[in-house]
């Protein structure tokens, strides 16, 4: 089969490979003239390139099937502008993290042209070029078996997890790494509630590994002479561990009931850089979890743990710190308690 892909970024540049490695051919589209000259010498025949969007178009077989993969904030442009190029029959997919209520506008907009829109939520990040990319994909069924070869090359395959006991003859979509999740939008819905879940899934293990960092202050600690103003460490005894964190993630991703992939990410960074020295601590957000807590508002279902986990990352920006003020000012005013110096 053939592929046209605008954005030829890491993820998708890599999808790219996958696809050619499988024998199919790829068109890409992308501003920079390197990253097709780029892609050009390393997959020769089998990828060709352009710069201008019309020449790029004219260069695919149709049906034409382009793929997306471009910053969510500039995905609803392209898409205007690309439509407009196609023709009925041809297949458009929005691989980025677009919000699922774009997808629905997108596939009502496209419908009356005879244009087809699938959402693909895309994880895997820059190692999806090795492990493969987990696709969450949404929209029409016969478009999604025709485009099924493709699926198969980009996903990870069955191979990438031990199968469930009891699933077992041909594998199914779900168990190669793709699966069709339902009409329009609600490939980016799966997305976007698994990247909720990974706001979560990170909080814990940040929470739970600061206070193994934290589990000697027993041992700088006067004996509990403190001033008044200052929480007294009342069992220094209790907290006289000198950890290993490195090592405990180590030791965790080998039969833990903890292990899990976001854990060898984690266990190679503090390799890497064990007082993780090299990062201030600004967690950023793309709007993946925001939408999640919009959902689980809009549906009344309780998420007290990723709403946390959300609300960490504002904090972690200083956007906490305007109500911490707030509460000194408080804390002075009824009770005369000044602020502590700084440690
Ligand atoms: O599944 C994935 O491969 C990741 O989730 C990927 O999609 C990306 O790294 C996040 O979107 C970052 O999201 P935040 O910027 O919101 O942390």
């Amino acid at each position: 089969m053939q592929l046209g892909m605008i954005g030829l970024g890491r993820m998708g540049a890599n999808i790219v490979r996958r696809i050619v490695r499988d024998g199919n051919t790829a068109v890409g589209h992308e501003r920079h003239q390197g990253h097709i000259d780029e892609l050009s010498a390393e997959l020769g025949d089998s990828f060709k390139g352009s710069t201008d969007l019309k020449e790029f178009v004219a260069m695919l077989d149709a049906p034409r099937v382009v793929w997306v993969m471009i910053p969510a904030g500039a995905t609803g442009a392209a898409i205007d502008e690309l439509s407009e190029l196609l023709e009925p029959g041809d297949i458009i997919i929005d691989g980025g993290n677009s919000r699922y209520h774009e997808d629905i506008k997108r596939a009502k907009a496209l419908a009356p042209k005879g244009i087809h829109y699938l959402d693909i939520g895309t994880s895997g990040g820059v190692f999806g070029l090795k492990r493969g990319f987990c696709l969450m994909i949404g929209g029409e069924a016969e478009q999604v078996k025709y485009l099924e070869p493709l699926f198969r090359s980009i996903a990870p395959g069955v191979d990438a997890a031990p199968r469930t006991p009891g699933r077992t003859g041909e594998p199914t979509p779900a168990e190669q790494g793709w699966l069709h999740c339902g009409p329009a939008g609600a490939g980016h819905f799966v997305k976007m509630v698994h990247n909720g879940i990974e706001y979560g899934a990170m909080a814990a293990y940040a929470e739970g590994l600061n206070i193994l960092q934290h589990a000697n202050m027993g041992a700088a600690h006067d004996g509990g002479e403190h001033s008044a103003e200052e929480t007294p460490l009342e069992n220094p005894e209790y907290y006289q561990y000198d950890l290993d964190i490195p090592d405990i993630t180590e030791v965790w991703r080998r039969g833990s009931v903890v292990a899990s992939w976001l854990l060898d990410l984690t266990a190679g960074a503090l390799y890497a850089d064990p007082n993780l020295d090299s990062f201030s601590g600004r967690v950023s957000d793309s709007g993946e979890g925001r939408w999640t807590i919009d959902a689980a508002i809009d549906t009344a279902v309780p998420v007290p743990v990723l709403s946390a986990a959300l609300f960490q990352r504002f904090s972690s920006r200083g956007e906490a710190l305007y109500a911490d003020k707030m509460l000194s000012a408080m804390r002075k005013a009824f009770g005369g308690h000044n602020e502590l110096p700084e440690k």
